[in-house]
């Protein structure tokens, strides 16, 4: 595939508006941006989160790494440029979520600060809300969960660039929440989201 830039190229505004499919959809379109450890707890809560929305109408819809993977990014690996371009893309999807109206509950390990950076500069330029949730838990934590087995294959050197094991993870500074799965039951964490959602006008238009 030749590497071209779009050069005249224009983004086309419709007559139905963003605001226009809010009042629609009763609700405002945001991304909510889980990052964390793998097994740190981000799809379990993106999950419970997506339920307690369901159950008052609200629209979601979930991204999560491994399906990212199997279709639209399954010519991507774990290299950083790799996980830069991963997340790029999915940034780009989140907008397109979001300018639908959707509440999208993103969920990647997004390792690098300046990836998420990008993220939330694409949204924030766009006018959107891009909400940082750090699932923060330790290592030995996330480790002993370790829920698809991943850990145990990558300490034994069978999963090279693993997150938190032989390749970093850096922490966000400025998360709008911090999660820490291991002290909050998952009905606290999805409290914490559902307060946040209503008290920035969400989950009315
Ligand atoms: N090398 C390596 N490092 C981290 N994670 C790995 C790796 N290889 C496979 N996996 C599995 O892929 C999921 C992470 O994919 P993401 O798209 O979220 O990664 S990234 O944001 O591009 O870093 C991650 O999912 P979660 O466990 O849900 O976080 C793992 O199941
Ligand atoms: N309070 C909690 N919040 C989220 N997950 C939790 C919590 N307590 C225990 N867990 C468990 O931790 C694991 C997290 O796995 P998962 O959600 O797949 O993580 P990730 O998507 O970050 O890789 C699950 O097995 C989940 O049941």
């Amino acid at each position: 595939m030749t590497e071209q830039k779009a050069t005249n190229v224009h983004w086309h505004e419709g007559e139905v508006t963003r605001e226009d499919r809010n009042k629609i959809l009763k609700q405002k379109g945001a991304t909510l941006w889980f990052t964390g450890l793998s097994g740190s707890g981000k799809s379990t809560v993106a999950v419970a989160l997506e339920q307690a929305l369901a159950a008052k109408a609200k629209l979601t819809y979930r991204l999560d790494g491994d399906n990212i993977r199997l279709g639209i990014n399954k010519n991507l690996g774990f290299s950083a440029e790799d996980r830069t371009e991963n997340i790029r893309r999915i940034g780009e999807i989140s907008k397109l979520f979001v300018d639908v109206g959707v509440i999208t509950l993103s969920s990647f390990v997004s390792p690098y600060r300046a990836d998420r950076d990008l993220v939330r500069e694409l949204h924030e330029a766009a006018g959107m809300q891009f909400i940082e949730v750090f699932v923060d838990v330790p290592l030995d934590v996330a480790e002993s969960r370790d829920p698809k087995g991943l850990y145990k294959k990558a300490r034994a050197g069978e999963i090279p660039n693993f997150t938190g094991i032989s390749d970093p993870y850096e922490e966000p500074l400025n998360a709008e929440v911090v999660l820490n799965s291991h002290e909050m039951s998952l009905e606290e964490e999805v409290n914490v989201l559902l307060a946040l959602l209503e008290e920035r006008g969400l989950l009315d238009a």
